[in-house]
């Protein structure tokens, strides 16, 4: 895997690390800001709803509470079947009933069960009387409970079957002056207003509704939920929280709440919040204890809905893209400071190793510079020895190619030396149809001198002729140690009388100048013409003969062939 792949991956597994730690830490973070800010928006949304709903009740209870204390209706209720004191009381609930909010009433007297009620048409003006109530009738059930338990005020959300209607009851007792109870009087507001002004309000993500201290549902958006007449209800068959929460243990822990809610001192926290599951979701729900009814409300806040976290996306999104960008800038700078410069160089190594010279080094700045610096200087260094050793081979191989033509004894060109020089010669004398001379010549009873005089001397013997023949030969001749005591002559060009000549004077000299510590020496000498085109082994062969006859013949002598 290249390096330049290597360092891309290392980057972008860094990236993805830092990008998937930016966001669980994002998520994290905003979670928590959502829940945060959850719990300031349910406290503030319950005792707003709270107050919806409270201060048009607050009104209706007051005035309720006037209606009870009505001493026309008091009065009357002490002597129900008066007509005088019935008539004042109708008269009175009249005009109580065109102060309430839905204009209508309800009188219910203990002593003959007699219910009063006229509603928002005035339906009923003439005749309020509008049945009987009776204690075996579970329709009924309300107004005996309240009177057994005592209970001086009560909202009911109740259905009357006997007037086909469903309405928040506001029960107030009417007591006579030693407080034996007369009866219960009160109004009623349709549900369905209440539940379209107060509860089912039309705010995404925000579920409202109030629960009586038992947790029975009172108000809710879905009025199958509602517990109507749930005090006179048996514990159990009331329609409580718990059927909102998809969990047992959110309505035992909401249920707990509401107790210290309703318990606690007056400087304690009035909203209390906490999570809950409602069909399948988190939610938040806000709970406030609404002591003037005895009821409390609720709030529940769907987070994901309201807040959702999918709307800090664009936060995201310009991560990412930041950390992108974060990338793209790292590559650019890596690829510009390292990766280029470090192909470059690898290139120039690889021509470096191929032997080409010429080095193209990349610039660099910091570490890289100076490591490119170095190996420039590395590159001079080697081409420079490399040179050096190239020359110092060449001219050893050129000493030794002229080592191998030469005879280390005597200094003159050797056999293998002098065989190249007759072939060039050979080859020239058949282009230029010119002919040359050779002329072979062997010292005389040679193994006497060495076995006489050493073979030291028998050296210097051959010293001394190969420097009369070097000497006596003109710049173009040449003269070779051809083996042993035998050397051969090259004149080029030649004739036959500048041959013959030449030959004489040679072993004449070398009979007159060359000497050894014990004496002269004398040579036989061949000699022949070699012809244009005649082959060199040819001419060789007529120069050996010669110069066997001349041995023949009595030795120191020329023969010519
Ligand atoms: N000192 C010395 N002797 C050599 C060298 N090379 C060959 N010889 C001797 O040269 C002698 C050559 O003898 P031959 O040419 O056969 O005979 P010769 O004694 O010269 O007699 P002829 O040629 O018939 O006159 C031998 O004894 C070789 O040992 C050398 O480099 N140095």
């Amino acid at each position: 895997m290249s390096l330049k792949l290597r360092f891309l991956l290392v980057a972008a597994a860094l990236m993805l690390g830092a990008s998937l730690l930016a966001w669980f830490s994002f998520q994290y973070m905003a979670e928590r800001i959502v829940e945060q800010w959850g719990r300031r928006v349910a406290e503030v949304q319950v005792q707003y709803d709270s107050a919806r709903l409270l201060q048009p009740l607050e009104r209706e209870i007051a005035l309720a509470h006037q209606f009870a204390n009505s001493q026309v209706l008091r009065r009357w209720a002490e002597n129900p079947d008066a007509p005088l004191l019935r008539a004042q009381a109708i008269s009175e609930m009249e005009s109580f009933r065109r102060n309430f909010i839905d204009r209508n009433y309800f009188v219910a007297l203990r002593s003959n069960g007699a219910y009063y009620h006229n509603n928002a048409e005035n339906d009923f003006g003439d005749d309020p009387l509008r049945y009987y109530l009776r204690e075996s009738r579970p329709a009924d059930a309300w107004f005996y409970q309240l009177i057994e338990e005592g209970r001086d005020f009560h909202l009911n959300v109740n259905p009357d079957v006997e007037l086909g209607i469903t309405q928040l009851w506001i029960d107030v007792l009417m007591r006579d002056a030693e407080g034996e109870i007369l009866g219960v009087v009160g109004t009623g507001i349709a549900l369905e207003n209440i539940l379209e002004q107060i509860v089912d309000i039309d705010q995404r993500g925000i579920t409202t509704l109030f629960a009586d201290v038992n947790g029975a549902i009172q108000l809710y958006r879905d009025p199958r939920f509602i517990d109507f007449a749930s005090f006179v209800k048996p514990e159990g068959q009331k329609r409580t929280l718990d059927l909102l929460f998809d969990l047992p243990a959110d309505g035992e822990r909401v249920m707990e709440r509401m107790r210290r809610l309703r318990d606690a001192p007056l400087e304690q926290p009035s909203v209390i919040t906490d999570f809950v599951t409602v069909d399948g979701q988190r939610h938040l729900a806000g709970i406030a204890y609404l002591a003037s009814i005895g009821w409390f409300e609720i709030t529940l806040l769907d987070l994901d809905e309201v807040m959702p976290v999918a709307s800090f996306a664009p936060a995201l999104g310009l991560l990412i893209a930041f950390l992108l960008v974060a990338l793209l800038l790292f590559y650019w700078v890596l690829h510009r400071q390292l990766l280029s410069p470090m192909a470059a160089l690898r290139q120039a190594m690889g021509a470096l190793r191929e032997g080409r010279r010429e080095v193209h080094l990349p610039r660099g700045s910091g570490e890289m510079g100076q490591l490119i610096r170095h190996f420039g200087d590395m590159a001079d260094e080697v081409t420079r020895h490399t040179e050096a050793l190239e020359a110092k081979v060449r001219e050893r191989t050129e000493e030794l190619e002229r080592l191998a033509r030469v005879d280390v004894l005597t200094g003159l060109l050797n056999r293998r030396g002098m065989t190249l020089l007759l072939e060039e010669q050979t080859a020239r004398a058949a282009r230029d149809n010119l002919a040359f001379g050779l002329i072979w010549l062997d010292l005389d009873r040679f193994k006497e001198i060495n076995d006489g005089a050493g073979h030291a001397a028998g050296d210097q013997a051959l010293c001394e002729v190969a420097r009369v023949l070097e000497a006596g030969l003109r710049r173009y001749d040449h003269a070779a140690r051809w083996g042993g005591d035998e050397f051969l002559v090259l004149l080029t060009p030649c004739e036959v009388d500048e041959l013959t000549a030449i030959a004489h004077r040679l072993r004449r000299e070398i009979a007159e100048q060359a000497h050894y510590p014990g004496g002269g020496v004398t040579v036989s000498v061949g000699a022949c013409l070699a012809q244009p085109g005649e082959p060199l082994g040819n001419a060789l062969q007529r120069a050996d003969e010669a110069l066997y006859r001349a041995k023949e013949s009595g030795r120191d002598r020329l023969v010519v062939a």
